[in-house]
């Protein structure tokens, strides 16, 4: 049977048997399942055409500038025999394509360069659930010239990527979740890079701020004798003359959990600060951060990654990095009394404070069973903040149109203050969508990674079981905030004010007493403890920093 009409499998693009495409895909070959493009869509122009042996069959091969086309050869049809008529043509898009090598056979007394077979290609294939899978194409054919004039050719295209990093500085935390980062790093990432010929210079954080001291203030020839400098200064020209067109030649990656991702994050962040010479006190308009950030999941809890990714997998994430796929994504500044707490995605106060005290509290748990403890703990000692809070509402983007068509003047959000105030059990502020096991729709499944706005999340005050109920909801994929208590609002800007300090009971060891002095909270601030005095402003910074991750659209369940 022809190979188009029998699942697609090319040999050599098979996946493991968990990697199987689902049965809707099985009947078109799995490169085309792939690729966006159709069959006989226009390719451009022709670069090369040739013969190659494809999974045991040979086959006319042409390739253009957006895709690589294959079709079995046919000996000459035997008149009414529609046996060869089913043959398809089968092809990969370019853009898929992350390296290219020869293919050659070594035996034990052979010296040299080993026995041509032909050229191998590592493809990224697009599988279900947001999932990117690795894989390898062959084509074979033993003839150096042929294949020379081949590889040089796919060397040239790949070379055209510019939004592909060529350096990564990798920082990678030991400690997160079990310690297995060390593992996940060189067993599922660094064989990647490796064939993707990306340069890494590789950080095993020894304590917490490590990342933070490293990425601040060092100077980046550090890395890589003056390599970065020369890099980063041709980065920052291009950033500045060409912004929708950065040569990426490097970029960071972290490998850890969500308190490693949003510290290298802020690190960056300051960085770029310090590089435009502004004062982080008293931060108006940031500088974006000029180096993209890549995140691959190995902590306890991996909200950006999956957030960035749509699902916490770690080859997904390091093919996001490896094939330059770039997001640029909204930040959030946290301060008080007019200082810098930090740059970050999300908040949580309240409860989601004090569980994560509570938590932190009791390191010596493991990571699943401290949560849980917390969690039950902090039910237990449910109480709400008497709390004031303050927003600059967001205009939604059809009201926005409206007044634009009618030539009104004004922005994407208001400059209107409102206030609500009284007894909160939870406040999250979240400038991403905060994806997670518990919540596979987000726990703000309204905003997205670069909207221009942010979820505000407040629940008054309820019943215990009432509260539980509405935790519960967000393992829905509809209606998670539909109770009286519950209010949501988007938001450009939230302040939250402690009125009453005082009510802290000194013998209640409550995730308060846990984090914090008398005179400050804790806020849960992409999974880190921050202690904050009794007012804490949040503001938005659209797209300040550039992650690599998947588009946002495909990612979230319906
Ligand atoms: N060598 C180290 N020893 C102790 N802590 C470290 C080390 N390296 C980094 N850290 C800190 O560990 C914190 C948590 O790390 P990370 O988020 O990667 O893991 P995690 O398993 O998700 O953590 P958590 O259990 O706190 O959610 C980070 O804030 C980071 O600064």
């Amino acid at each position: 049977m022809p190979r188009g009409r029998r699942g697609g499998r090319v040999s050599a693009l098979e996946g493991g048997p968990e990697e199987e495409a689902p049965p809707a895909a099985a009947a078109v070959p799995s490169a085309l399942w792939a690729s966006g493009l159709q069959p006989g869509a226009a390719a451009g122009q022709t670069l090369l055409r040739g013969i190659f042996e494809i999974g045991r069959s040979s086959c006319d091969v042409v390739l253009s500038e957006l895709a690589l086309r294959w079709w079995p050869i046919q000996p000459e049809r035997p008149a009414g025999d529609s046996k060869y008529d089913q043959c398809k043509e089968e092809f990969i898009e370019v853009k898929d394509i992350f390296s290219v090598k020869l293919k050659r056979r070594y035996s034990a007394k052979q010296q040299g360069n080993g026995t041509l077979l032909g050229i191998t290609l590592f493809i990224c294939l697009k599988k279900e659930q947001n999932k990117l899978k690795d894989s390898t194409l062959d084509l074979i054919n033993l003839s150096e010239d042929h294949c020379d004039v081949w590889f040089k050719q796919f060397k040239k295209i790949l070379a055209g990527f510019s939004n592909r990093p060529k350096s990564l500085k990798v920082i990678l935390n030991p400690q997160s979740h079990k310690k297995e980062a060390t593992q996940v790093y060189y067993e599922k990432v660094e064989p990647l890079l490796r064939i993707a010929g990306i340069k890494t210079d590789v950080t095993i954080t020894e304590y917490e701020g490590h990342a933070l001291a490293l990425l601040k203030d060092c100077e980046l020839q550090e890395f890589d004798g003056g390599h970065w400098k020369l890099l980063f200064a041709i980065h920052c020209w291009s950033v500045k003359s060409f912004p929708l067109m950065q040569t990426l030649e490097m970029s960071v990656v972290c490998v850890g959990g969500d308190g490693s991702a949003s510290e290298v994050a802020h690190a960056l962040l300051l960085r770029a600060q310090k590089n435009a010479g502004k004062e982080t006190d008293s931060l108006l308009t940031p500088a974006r951060a000029q180096l993209p950030l890549g995140l691959i999941p190995a902590g306890s809890t991996n909200v950006l990654a999956h957030s960035l990714h749509g699902i916490p997998h770690v080859v997904t994430a390091t093919l996001h990095i490896i094939m330059g796929h770039i997001q640029p994504v909204d930040v959030c500044t946290f301060s008080t009394t007019g200082k810098l707490l930090r740059f970050g995605f999300s908040a949580m106060f309240g409860f989601g404070g004090r569980t994560l005290a509570l938590a932190e509290k009791n390191r010596w748990m493991s990571p699943n069973q401290r949560r849980d403890f917390a969690v039950m703990k902090a039910l237990a000692k449910l109480k709400p903040e008497d709390c004031e809070i303050s927003f600059l509402p967001c205009i939604s983007s059809h009201d926005l149109q409206e007044w634009k068509a009618e030539g009104s003047p004004k922005s994407d959000s208001s400059d209107q203050w409102q206030t609500i105030q009284g007894q909160f059990l939870n406040v999250s502020i979240m400038a991403i969508p905060c994806l997670c096991s518990v919540a596979p729709r987000g726990l703000a499944p309204t905003t997205r990674l670069n909207n221009g706005s942010m979820a505000l999340i407040v629940v008054r005050n309820t019943s215990r079981p009432e509260f539980i109920k509405h935790l519960k909801r967000y393992a829905s994929v509809k209606n998670q905030f539909n109770f009286p208590f519950v209010e949501t609002y988007t938001v450009g800007e939230v302040r939250v004010r402690q009125r009453n300090k005082s009510g802290c009971d000194p013998e209640e060891d409550d995730g308060r007493q846990a984090a914090a002095s008398e005179h400050s909270f804790p806020w849960n601030i992409d999974g880190d403890l921050v202690e904050a005095e009794s007012e804490v402003l949040v503001k938005l910074h659209p797209r300040l920093i550039s992650l690599y991750g998947g588009s946002m659209e495909e990612m979230i369940p319906k």
